[in-house]
């Protein structure tokens, strides 16, 4: 935070502008923001802007807040929590001198030019809606059925939805993209001089590339979308869907100070952590989708922010007579819903499911292919969902309508909620879990709150802590110092790895009818790892490798997926990308890195993804144990992937020496038979007389008994016996008899089983029962 000349240290300034909101010298107030209002100017941090501003909110670093790192420090530890947490508890402070002091809430953007822009909004509310709806019906355990529909709409019709008149244009030379006569000669004039150099090129033969125009300046009108997503999940509660969408954060002073050093230093999240600052339903330790919790929410915020027009919501839950209709906005400032109609309709047919419609500002031409790579990336991730994604422009002709079918009735198991691990909790967590605990003393605490703590081992961990602590305890009382002491426990001692049995990865079966359904390819291999830990949390990494199909570029293309979810920004700092690129010899594996068109689909499943950067879109390759098991991951796909390539090459082989021997044999037949003719008519004329069997021979040419046509055949049948027998040969070498069969089974939709898998190396075998 500047200081405004001020000599004090930073620590100092810190902590004097912590304790109270004061007039400084310089007369800046310190104001509140409430959470809901951070997050509207903050919508980056959801990826609900463009990168230009989220960089600039990093680096500007002024906040209080961001001095978190610092706490630890300070003297009296305690207070400055309290004057820390107490600051959350009001409001997030920051100074109202917007030009200096907020930079990072966006201001810093148009100090620096760049206009509030929808960026990748129109992205990540659909993200955020198909989301959802995945884990509505998931939950239930209903197979999904999406439809999610973009419909483009004009700025008369905008108006009109707002009730505002439509204006021409009185004074051109007012507007952005207002070209004056003389900017217009100018670029005209330019466009004539490329045009002639092109013309020059093409004389001389050089390469012409498409040619240019200078195109005039483009006018920043606004494009505004209305998403509808619908879902056949669990839909929600009538009461409870004013606070699902329209409260954003809860003013838990506690909750949301664990979240916020997530947003400021990427901490690695957990998603109880955050979750308990939103009010929504997917709170606990476990695999989440998510990666901030705050995805709808955000979505109205941007739909309030941009568009003014609020979200509607119609929902039902299963045997419902009825089904809710709300339509609300939310009151920015007191971080509440507003609501314009909640209402119970007739439901006669029994839908259960939700369908939420919002309409914000956004950019499709920009997005379009991110938004269509998503919905595709989903498909292979999720083959058991069928997505039926719309866009409806203005324009007919560009419309768009893509089907992804549903290939297989196998959902995934539900992730499973866990506890902590002791080398997974930080000082705040542990605060947390003594303050929701229903255990009394600090032998049942540390027993029933973490995983892999057994009773003797509880009570071998309290007798290492020191005099001031016993068994009996009572666990509220800990003070911050025993606390202390307990996490610095729980950082040297030794524990037992957590199990990933709360994990629910894609399964090798599903990774592969995914690949295969959206990418037909002509090879597949995939492979799922056995769970691994990092920093006490349980992760699985999966992979599937594709050579060839349809819509793949030459080269890696690369398909991450976090939690089950696509990432598709920020590639080439991810640590699938790097180990792709930099640490798998693919030549050993006989697949041209740059040649074959190979497509590398990377899961990675984990209670905590290590999301880098506040936009969470990649993880980062400093982890040694995730980059260490996606490296393995990736080698056992191509081992399997060399086998079948190896057989490949073979068998063409096989093919092209039958080939060159048959392309042969209608010019050693025609010679032969010449010199047969030739023989026989000496033998005729008694010049040159043959014995026996050639004899018989020669009489049966003379007789056109034998011909041409004759000797064709045999050699061809020659061929073919002496090429099975090579082949035959080899395979007796090699010990390979037959080319790898795969039974395959169809299942009907509506069959209902269970299944045990076993894994090996190269093989995934589903015992259905
Ligand atoms: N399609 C839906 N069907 C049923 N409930 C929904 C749906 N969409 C949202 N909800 C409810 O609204 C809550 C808030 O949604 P929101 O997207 O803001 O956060 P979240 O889903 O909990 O977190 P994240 O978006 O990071 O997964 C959810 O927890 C869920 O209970």
């Amino acid at each position: 935070m500047e200081t405004g000349g001020s000599s004090e240290s930073p620590a100092e300034t810190k902590k004097s502008k912590l304790k109270t909101p004061r007039k400084s010298k310089d007369t800046q107030l310190l104001k509140q923001k409430s959470p809901a209002e951070f997050f509207a100017d903050n919508k980056n941090i959801a990826g609900f802007d463009n990168v230009s501003a989220m960089l600039s909110w990093i680096d500007s670093g002024h906040w209080f807040l961001c001095n978190y790192g610092d706490i630890g420090s300070y003297d009296n530890y305690e207070a400055s929590m309290g004057l820390v947490m107490g600051a959350v508890w009001r409001g997030l402070v920051v100074t109202s001198d917007n030009k200096t002091r907020v930079p990072a809430f966006g201001l810093n953007a148009s100090q620096e030019g760049i206009k509030e822009a929808p960026g990748k909004c129109l992205y990540t509310t659909v993200r955020e809606l198909v989301e959802n709806a995945l884990d509505s019906a998931e939950a239930i355990s209903e197979l999904p059925i999406i439809e999610i529909t973009i419909e483009e709409i004009g700025r008369s019709q905008y108006n009109s939805m707002i009730g505002l008149a439509d204006y021409e244009r009185v004074d051109e030379a007012l507007y952005d993209d207002f070209e004056s006569a003389k900017a217009r000669e100018k670029r005209l004039a330019k466009e004539a001089r490329m045009q002639e150099t092109q013309a020059k090129n093409a004389a001389l033969g050089k390469k012409v590339k498409a040619p240019l125009s200078l195109k005039p300046i483009k006018s920043r009108e606004a494009s505004f979308y209305r998403v509808t997503c619908k879902d056949n999940g669990r839909g929600m509660p009538h009461d409870d869907i004013p606070n699902m969408f329209g409260r954003g954060f809860e003013s838990d002073p506690l909750s949301f100070f664990y979240f916020f050093p997530v947003l400021l230093f990427s901490f690695w999240p957990s998603k109880s952590s955050i979750s308990a600052v939103l009010s929504g339903t997917k709170y606990g330790l476990k695999q989440t989708r998510g990666k901030f919790g705050l995805g709808a929410k955000m979505a109205l915020i941007w739909s309030k922010m941009s568009t003014g027009l609020p979200i509607e919501i119609l929902s039902s839950m299963k045997g419902q007579s009825y089904s809710s209709f709300c339509r609300l906005d939310i009151d920015i400032n007191k971080n509440i819903p507003h609501i314009h109609v909640h209402q119970k309709r007739d439901n006669q047919e029994r839908w259960h499911g939700a369908d939420i419609q919002i309409v914000i500002e956004g950019n499709w031409t920009t997005y379009r292919s991110k938004i269509l790579h998503y919905m595709r990336q989903m498909a292979v991730i999720t083959p058991y969902a069928q997505f039926l994604f719309k866009f409806l422009s203005e324009y007919p002709e560009k419309n768009v309508t893509v089907r992804f079918a549903r290939r297989t009735d196998i959902m995934p198991p539900a992730p499973l909620e866990t506890k902590y691990h002791p080398s997974a909790v930080d000082l705040l967590l542990i605060k947390r879990l003594i303050a929701e605990t229903s255990k009394q003393n600090l032998l049942q605490f540390l027993q029933h709150e973490f995983v892999n703590v057994g009773k003797s081992h509880a009570e071998r961990l309290i007798g290492e802590m020191g005099s001031d602590f016993g068994p009996k305890m009572p666990v509220k009382s800990l003070t911050s110092q025993q606390i202390v002491r307990i996490h610095q426990l729980f950082r040297q001692a030794k524990f037992d790895d957590p199990s990933g049995d709360c994990l629910s990865p894609a399964g090798e079966y599903n990774l592969r009818l995914g690949i295969i359904k959206e990418l037909h390819p002509d090879m597949v291999a995939t492979y799922s790892g056995s769970a691994q830990v990092f920093e006490g949390h349980p992760f699985i990494v999966e992979a599937g490798l594709s050579l060839g199909g349809k819509d793949v570029k030459q080269g890696l293309n690369i398909f991450r997926f976090a939690n089950r979810i696509p990432l598709l920004f920020e590639q080439g700092a991810d640590v699938v990308t790097r180990t792709a690129i930099k640490r798998i010899n693919w030549n050993s594996y006989k697949i041209n890195q740059t040649q074959d068109k190979i497509g590398v689909f990377v899961s990675i499943v984990s209670t905590k993804i290590p999301f880098k950067g506040t936009g969470k879109e990649y993880i980062g390759d400093d982890i040694s144990e995730i980059a260490s098991a996606v490296k393995t991951a990736i080698q056992q796909c191509c081992i399997q992937l060399k086998s079948k390539i190896v057989k490949r090459i073979q068998a063409r082989e096989q093919q092209e020496r039958k080939r060159s021997l048959n392309k042969y044999i209608p010019n050693a037949t025609g010679a032969i038979y010449e010199i047969l003719k030739d023989l026989s008519r000496a033998h005729a004329s008694k010049k040159r007389r043959c014995e026996d069997k050639d004899a018989e021979l020669l009489k049966q040419v003379s007789a056109k008994l034998v011909t041409e046509e004759t000797l064709r055949e045999k050699l061809a049948q020659h061929v073919e016996q002496v090429d099975y027998e090579m082949a035959m040969e080899y395979a007796t070498q090699t010990g390979v008899n037959e080319e790898p069969r795969e039974d395959i089974y169809i299942p009907p939709l509506e069959a209902e089983y269970n299944f045990t898998e076993f894994y090996s190396p190269v093989f995934v075998f589903r015992l259905v029962h």
